[in-house]
């Protein structure tokens, strides 16, 4: 499953490993970026606007010839080895992790570095060499089964003992308006602020546990356009939470349909 990796952990990887930096193409060339990392800037694997409705709502993924040509072009195959990182505390790489799960890509092979490029740089080694990056030719396999669900289901979770529903985005928005029966756990409460990655293991599950969220839940999860949502994804696939649930279409799609919102 998607997991936190160390920077050692990455340090001590091969070729073999795929880095790659979600930040803006500015920031990568100007600032530098980690060894052998390629970028895949955040606004190229991320629609406009909410897009074609699936079952599951609508979302924001990019189009499936769109992120295979993405891939293909940052030279990785569907059995590579992934570690993404952003400067934002992993939420925007996160992003970059779910889209792969959702695409097919094998969560095994999915990683989040643990930090970001800012509490990387402090201890170790960038560059501003770009890498020699052999083009493939990704071809998507959608997964049998992923955690997308969609408004009905999310309706029904607040109504359902086994489920707890969080909104993982700040308290001012969610005291402004959220779903009914939503608890409020902000992605960035699971956050160190000093490594700028995830909190150590038993403080996290704190975190989470004085707000509802257990493993033996079903947790279902959404914020505004499924981008805070993607690193709290992670986290709870990274505790051993088994079913997490995620509501791509998020409080956008929610609002647009004219359902019920509760204020604090
Ligand atoms: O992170 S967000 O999708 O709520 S803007």
């Amino acid at each position: 499953m998607t997991d936190f990796v160390s920077a050692e952990w990455v340090s001590s990887r091969g070729d073999d490993l795929r880095v790659v930096d979600v930040r803006d193409a500015w920031e990568y060339d100007g600032l530098g970026h980690l060894p052998s990392a390629v970028n895949v800037p955040f606004d190229s694997f991320r629609a406009d606007e909410h897009g074609a409705e699936s079952d599951a709502g609508e979302g924001m993924p990019p189009d499936e010839d769109d992120w295979a040509k993405l891939l293909s072009e940052a030279g990785i195959t569907p059995e590579s080895d992934i570690v993404a990182y952003d400067d934002h505390h992993g939420v925007f790489a996160a992003r970059f992790l779910v889209t792969a799960e959702l695409f097919g890509h094998d969560p095994d092979r999915l990683h989040l570095l643990d930090g970001d490029f800012s509490s990387w740089q402090l201890e170790r080694e960038t560059t501003s060499e770009t890498p020699t990056v052999e083009p493939t030719n990704y071809e998507v396999t959608r997964p049998d089964s992923t955690p997308l669900v969609g408004p009905d289901a999310v309706a029904d979770a607040a109504d359902d003992p086994d489920a707890v529903l969080v909104d993982t985005r700040e308290d001012e928005e969610y005291d402004a308006g959220h779903i009914p029966g939503a608890v409020l756990l902000d992605w960035r409460d699971l956050v160190d602020d000093e490594t700028r990655g995830l909190l150590p293991q038993d403080e996290a599950r704190s975190v989470l546990e004085r707000a509802g969220i257990v493993p033996d839940k079903r947790i279902v999860l959404y914020c505004n356009t499924a981008r805070r949502i993607s690193h709290t994804y992670v986290v709870l696939r990274h505790l051993g939470f088994e079913q997490v649930d995620f509501y791509e279409g998020s409080l956008t799609e929610w609002e647009a349909q004219g359902r019920p919102l509760e204020t604090n």
